[in-house]
């Protein structure tokens, strides 16, 4: 892909119907699960991306054999019973922050010594509270540099289980680590949350796929979670919801276009607490339409919104476009996490809102954003798929609008830009 992507203005609303790949998170989860499980899972509707691929070849670096078919979207998992077959790997994860959270956990479950490393940006995402969290269950496991980011190195005797307690409020994806790989503990697993916990919704799809496998967690308390060892049993097959997250940006397109854009394969009840940034959209003005197994978006004249975003954080950028064709300001609240991503997320809104002309405010945890006219920019995307595809929005409606690394979007969704156009193609 070129240097930089010419977003073409739309002539009119947008109308039209798209199914975004398969779900990162779920993909993801379901990729450790089975990997832990007994015998052989099949996984449907995986996605296929720079983040799972990463996760794909560093499970077959652990001797657990996985046989991806990009084509069909399938994986087929050989489970190791909780028995990691290696006793010795290095694990690159590029910049995933679920890979290398979940992979760090996974590797305390086995017999040997594993080193887990990312790029630029990964090494300077924080990893150090799972660490702690790791060592108290009587893991030898340490971040290298001494930053409390990767490289991670994992000296592993098996998991002990014990009583373990995990901060909340820089990452949920330490907690759903832990949950994952407890069941294969040697001994009962008490985990505790301290502070505040950020992204909660992603709790419940860590729970809601540990489920599928067979496997039940006790609450103790609202913070406290008891996990008994226990082998994930395989599903047969298991199939993957399209990515809320992804389905945001289209959902944008029909709000900041005025058109009826739907998204198939996803429902209210979807496992994704993305699914509610519709609720955002509807607040803003948008008619939604839920159906068994789609939703449609009809845009409407939109009003800003003072919106609590921090358990739907990844549609953050997402929102941060849309406000910019609102009646009113929007202010994006409680999301200091967001810093934390694959590139501070609140500073890249800002500056590249700013770089459009766009009256913005940034506090330690929100920004909000006064729409007005927009001027034609070529948007700097700091490797962030989110801001590559949300910033793309604006161009739909915005004539000179460029997306800087239009490549990045692999992360999580490497054809992105064709399912827009495809989009776009289906209004003309
Ligand atoms: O568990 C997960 O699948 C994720 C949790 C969130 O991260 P944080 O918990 O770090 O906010 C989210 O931003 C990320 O894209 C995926
Ligand atoms: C934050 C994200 O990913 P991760 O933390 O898994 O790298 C994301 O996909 O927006």
């Amino acid at each position: 892909m070129s240097d930089t992507y010419q977003v073409q203005p739309v002539s009119g609303p947008l109308n039209g119907a798209v199914r975004p790949p398969g779900s990162k998170s779920i993909t993801n989860r379901a990729l450790i699960v089975a990997a832990l499980a007994e015998g052989q899972t099949e996984l449907t509707g995986v996605l296929d991306s720079r983040d799972t691929q990463v996760m794909i070849e560093s499970l077959n670096r652990l001797g657990i054999n996985v046989d991806h078919d990009p084509e069909n979207c399938t994986v087929v998992v050989q489970g190791c019973g909780g028995q990691i077959p290696a006793s010795e790997a290095s694990l690159w994860l590029e910049n995933s922050g679920t890979s290398i959270r979940f992979l760090t956990a996974l590797c305390s479950v086995g017999q040997g010594e594993f080193q887990l490393d990312g790029n630029a940006r990964m090494r300077q995402r924080p990893i150090q509270d799972l660490i702690d969290a790791l060592a108290q269950l009587g893991v030898d496991v340490s971040c290298e540099s001494g930053t409390g980011c990767p490289p991670v190195r994992v000296k592993a005797r098996g998991l002990l289980g014990g009583e373990t307690a995990i901060a909340g409020n820089v990452s949920s994806q330490y907690l759903s680590a832990l949950l994952m790989v407890a069941p294969a503990a040697l001994g009962p697993t008490t985990i505790t949350i301290q502070g505040e916990m950020v992204s909660r919704p992603y709790l419940d799809i860590t729970l809601g796929v540990m489920a599928q496998f067979g496997v039940t967690i006790d609450r103790v308390q609202n913070d406290v979670w008891r996990i008994l060892p226990q082998t994930y049993q395989r599903p047969g097959a298991y199939d993957i919801e399209p990515d809320a997250s992804a389905a945001s940006y289209f959902f944008a397109a029909a709000a900041i276009t005025g058109g009826s854009v739907t998204v198939d394969g996803l429902n209210q009840d979807a496992l994704q607490g993305d699914i509610n940034f519709i609720r955002v959209l509807e607040d803003m003005g948008c008619d939604i339409k839920r159906d068994r197994n789609s939703i449609t978006v009809h845009g409407k004249p939109l009003k800003g919104i003072d919106v609590d975003m921090n358990e739907i954080s990844d549609t953050a950028q997402t929102l941060a476009a849309v406000a910019l064709f609102a009646e009113g300001p929007t202010c994006i609240r409680n999301v200091a996490h967001i810093r934390h991503k694959e590139t501070d997320r609140l500073s890249a809104i800002a500056t590249e809102l700013k770089r459009m002309g766009i009256q913005v405010e940034e506090t330690d945890d929100s920004v909000t954003i006064h729409p007005g006219e927009i001027q034609p920019a070529v948007i700097e995307t700091y490797d962030d798929h989110r801001m590559a595809m949300s910033f793309a929005l604006v161009g739909l409606k915005v004539p000179g609008i460029q997306i800087a690394d239009p490549g990045c979007t692999a992360k999580t969704y490497p054809r992105f830009f064709d399912d827009l156009e495809w989009l776009c193609g289906q209004t003309s």
